[in-house]
């Protein structure tokens, strides 16, 4: 293995699905300006090719990076998800080739939460249906089903950033909160929380998804789950397409058993704005589909690309880590006037002890020493005088279970 500090010229950027260009420019004043920029995501066995040279990649929700990704990126340093979700990083695989991954974890809270807010009033009015018969030259100027938020129950599914930021929004307008969620959270102006999904679904108007994508939230909504709802209530999801079974949310359209529904996120999503979507819902004027936007706003985009990009960056020229989701987290200052050694190893007795045995048998003084671990890899960062560096990079490279190592000047 090769020392891996090179020149901010040859460090290589790729960022996929249109990343905001407030990425490109951060990236740009930062020095880095080898940059190749995608609007599409790529598939698995183009990444696989592409990424042998690539240093950084920037994604967002629908590029999968896969272990097979992952085997193939012998040079990456780093993941940067422009988005929430990480679901779509195989995370571990990840840490087990010393590759943090950064998101923005808040910039698009906003936004998911207006979204939902604007798809209450609409569902509520029935405007979905109202507006596609107008466009087909059908008046229905009646009040039957139409109703105000005031007063309604709104039902939050994972009280998380952007559900206790809807909870805020729906209870100015009137609406009455209740939340479940697998942890005890502090529940926001009146905001009730309730012991069960089930109570949640029987009690509210509203049910409104903002779980991640993990194995227990996989079809966490079925059919059993909307039997629980009341007739005549909404659905939605701008969380992850595999929290419900799309097919029993149809048949509850089909039935009338819901009013309606709103969905921004599917199980199986076009991979760029060329393809066509496909579903089921595609014929329930009273289901609001968007397509994936959530979070697309030109404020959300932007202050995405600022943050990741300035996470990156922060790894790439000073070595911390934090906020990373997968990995140890090191907050580290700057390093004026010495060299900086990243060594990236397997958690296993008596690597560090090793790692301090190269520096003390060549007797270089370690100015100051950084470690975190978790379960798969320790993280130790050195700071020692220039003349050693080399000397130090060569001999920790060599020592057993290390995955990378860096040197930072
Ligand atoms: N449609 C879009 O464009 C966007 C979608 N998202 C999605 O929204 C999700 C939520 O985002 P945040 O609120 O920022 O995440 P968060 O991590 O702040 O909140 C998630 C909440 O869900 C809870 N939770 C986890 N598993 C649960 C389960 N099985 N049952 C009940 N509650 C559970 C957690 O305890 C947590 O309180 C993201 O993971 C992402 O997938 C995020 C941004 C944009
Ligand atoms: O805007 C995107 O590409 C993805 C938004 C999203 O789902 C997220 O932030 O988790």
């Amino acid at each position: 293995m090769k020392p891996t500090s090179l020149d901010k010229s040859k460090i290589r950027f790729l960022l996929l699905e249109g990343v905001h260009q407030s990425a490109v420019n951060a990236l740009h004043q930062a020095g880095y300006t080898n940059i190749e920029y995608l609007k599409t995501s790529l598939p698995e066995d183009e990444l696989v090719e592409k990424i042998r040279d690539v240093h950084f990649i920037g994604i967002r929700s629908r590029t999968q990076l896969t272990a097979r990704v992952f085997d193939a990126a012998s040079r990456l340093q780093a993941v940067g998800c422009f988005c929430i979700g990480t679901n779509q990083v195989d995370l571990t695989a990840a840490l087990i080739k010393g590759v943090p991954v950064f998101n923005a974890p808040y910039s698009n809270t906003r936004s998911v939460a207006e979204l939902v807010i604007g798809q209450i009033i609409l569902l509520l009015r029935g405007i979905p249906e109202k507006n596609a018969q107008a466009h087909r030259g059908v008046w229905q100027k009646v009040a039957t089903g139409s109703f105000e938020t005031r007063g309604k129950k709104l039902g939050v599914v994972g009280y998380g950033n952007i559900g206790s930021q809807l909870s805020v929004l729906a209870e100015s307008m009137g609406m009455k909160v209740y939340l479940y969620d697998i942890i005890t959270k502090l529940p926001l102006g009146n905001a009730v929380q309730v012991g069960s999904l089930k109570e949640l679904m029987q009690t509210c108007d509203i049910i409104s998804l903002h779980v991640p994508e993990t194995a227990q939230t996989a079809n966490m909504i079925g059919a059993e789950q909307i039997s629980w709802m009341k007739n005549g209530s909404i659905l939605i999801n701008a969380s992850r397409g595999t929290v419900i079974d799309i097919d029993a949310l149809a048949a509850a359209l089909e039935s009338g058993q819901l009013a309606g529904a709103a969905i921004d996120v599917f199980p199986v999503e076009p991979r760029s704005n060329d393809e066509e979507f496909i579903s089921p819902l595609r014929q329930y004027d009273n289901c609001i589909l968007t397509p994936h936007i959530g979070g697309s706003t030109m404020e959300a985009q932007e202050n995405i690309g600022l943050e990741v990009a300035e996470k990156l960056t922060r790894y790439s020229d000073n070595g911390s880590t934090q906020t990373s989701v997968n990995f140890p987290e090191v907050a580290l200052p700057s390093h004026p006037d010495m060299h900086r050694l990243l060594h990236i190893h397997e958690n296993v007795p008596g690597v560090l002890s090793q790692i301090n045995q190269v520096f003390s048998a060549a007797g270089i003084n370690i100015r100051s020493q950084y470690l975190q671990t978790n379960d798969k890899i320790g993280y130790v960062v050195m700071d020692i005088d220039k003349e050693h560096s080399e000397i130090a990079m060569d001999k920790l490279t060599g020592v057993p279970g290390t995955i990378r190592c860096r040197v930072l000047w």
